[in-house]
């Protein structure tokens, strides 16, 4: 198996870059994915975090993302005990899956915390996508419809992107059109499908 670490900050477009490999037969795993499937109805993640923010953060039995998103990032305390419910729970998750793929995969995990959660897999190669962060948080504002505080706050609560180039092997360039981004992206896959096959015929 190949891993790449995936990650970069919020809306950088990682999961653009991830589904253009996919479409060149990776395979994804999106952490944030892992992170709502740990807190279904009827897990013991939900309970845990009910039990931490109370029945304001429910809503009909599930979890009222939006609520809990108001306070944890508008309270750091508040997130650090957030995450502390959440990260092992997807770290667990995120290596059984990673385990049950066949072996001749390359698997993309698609991590926006790598840095900030020392995600410590035994990654082949880390690669950050990096937009300045009035980008991110203009396209938080004009496609996903946050409010720009909301979308300052979500930006500040992350690394920089300096301490994501340090944990990355290669940066991709999104200050630049999307098509240009999935074209130095396309590039990259043949460079890991590359490395990918000398390891195997090794
Ligand atoms: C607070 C929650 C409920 C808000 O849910 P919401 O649906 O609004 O956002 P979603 O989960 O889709 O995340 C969107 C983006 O927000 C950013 N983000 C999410 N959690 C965090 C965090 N703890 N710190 C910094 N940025 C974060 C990431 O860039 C992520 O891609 C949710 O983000 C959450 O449970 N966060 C804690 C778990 C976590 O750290 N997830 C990140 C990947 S493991
Ligand atoms: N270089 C770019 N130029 C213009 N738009 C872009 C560029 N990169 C991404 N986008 C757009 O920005 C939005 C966010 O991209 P994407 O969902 O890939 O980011 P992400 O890093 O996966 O975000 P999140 O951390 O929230 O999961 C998408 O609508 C995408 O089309």
């Amino acid at each position: 198996m190949y891993l790449v670490g995936l990650t970069g900050g919020i809306a950088s477009g990682k999961s653009t870059v991830a589904s253009a490999w996919v479409e060149l037969g990776g395979i994804e795993i999106d952490a944030d994915q892992l992170a709502r499937e740990v807190v279904e109805p009827g897990t013991p993640g939900l309970a845990a975090v009910k039990a931490a923010f109370g029945d304001s953060v429910i809503s009909n039995g599930a979890l009222d993302r939006s609520a809990l998103g108001q306070l944890v990032f508008a309270n750091t305390d508040k997130r650090k005990q957030l995450e502390a419910i959440v990260h092992p729970l997807v770290r667990e998750l995120a290596a059984k899956k990673i385990a049950e793929l066949p072996n001749d995969s390359i698997v993309i995990y698609n991590v926006p915390l790598l840095v900030e959660a020392a995600v410590d897999l035994d990654f082949d190669k880390v690669v950050t996508v990096e937009a300045p962060s009035e980008k991110q948080i203009e396209r938080l504002v004009s496609i996903r419809k946050m409010n720009r505080e909301e979308a300052e706050r979500r930006v500040a609560a992350q690394a920089s992107p300096a301490q994501r180039a340090n944990a990355a092997d290669v940066i991709l360039n999104s200050n630049q059109d999307l098509h240009l981004l999935l074209k130095d992206a396309r590039r990259l896959w043949q460079q890991i499908e590359h490395e990918a096959a000398q390891r195997g015929s090794n």
